[in-house]
């Protein structure tokens, strides 16, 4: 239920705003073959790419995060993504839409993302978002992390729109979490990269998108 009219919107970025996975995928597979590994077919890392770099490395290594071969595994994967950042990466099919209805409603837009700055920035230029975003916060911008309330926090007073007006969507548990602490009303995106444990039916959200489009209809009207 719709408590407040919305006056901005708040976006994640891969999963709910981007399709990154592919570029994702190409990066760790270069690291994989780098190590005399073979290469892993996209459909077992989609799952995991909304969970950061480290985690999609511990899958595809089996490793814990805090293995000493982690930090030169992540430099190598991060060089290779920050080389072809975009070459696949597009907003996922309907979300310009969105994205243009937002903007001819005259509502301030944003993104959320614990993607570091160091990406997030060159991706978004790639693709002429940096233009058009109102607030960027990624995960070593504000002082904690997704599912703190912080970068809500710091993207609504950004905006300029209270968080009880503030959309958000995402495609992870902590995506919701951080919209519920922040107090902004939650969508959990389905289109994103859900893995098998993952059930957003159970996440409290307001509301679940099975396209970008059903986001249209938590929009004032025209
Ligand atoms: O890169 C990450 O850690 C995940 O990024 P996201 O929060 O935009 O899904
Ligand atoms: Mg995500």
């Amino acid at each position: 239920m719709r408590a407040a009219r919305i006056e901005g919107v708040l976006f994640d970025l891969d999963g709910t705003l981007l399709d990154t996975a592919g570029d994702l995928a190409t990066a760790l597979n270069r690291v994989l073959a780098e190590q005399g590994r073979s290469p892993l077919p996209e459909a077992r890392i989609r799952p995991t790419v909304s969970h950061g770099a480290v985690v999609m490395l511990c899958h595809a290594f089996a490793l814990a995060p805090d293995d000493p071969a982690m930090p030169a595994l992540h430099e190598a994967m991060l060089r290779h993504y920050e080389a072809d950042i975009a070459g696949r990466t597009r907003p996922f099919p309907g979300m310009e839409t969105v994205l243009a209805r937002v903007e001819a409603l005259g509502l301030p837009w944003g993104i959320v993302t614990n993607k570091p700055a160091r990406l997030t920035h060159p991706l978004l230029a790639a693709l002429g978002l940096d233009r058009r975003a109102a607030a960027v916060v990624c995960g070593d911008t504000a002082p904690r992390p997704k599912p703190h309330p912080d970068p809500m926090e710091a993207a609504c007073a950004t905006l300029g729109v209270a968080p009880a007006r503030c959309l958000t969507a995402g495609d992870a548990l902590r995506d919701i979490q951080a919209g519920q602490h922040a107090g902004c009303p939650t969508l959990a995106a389905l289109f994103g990269y859900l893995g098998a444990g993952d059930h957003p039916a159970g996440w409290g959200a307001d509301g679940l998108l099975n396209t970008p489009q059903d986001l249209l209809r938590w929009l004032p009207p025209a």
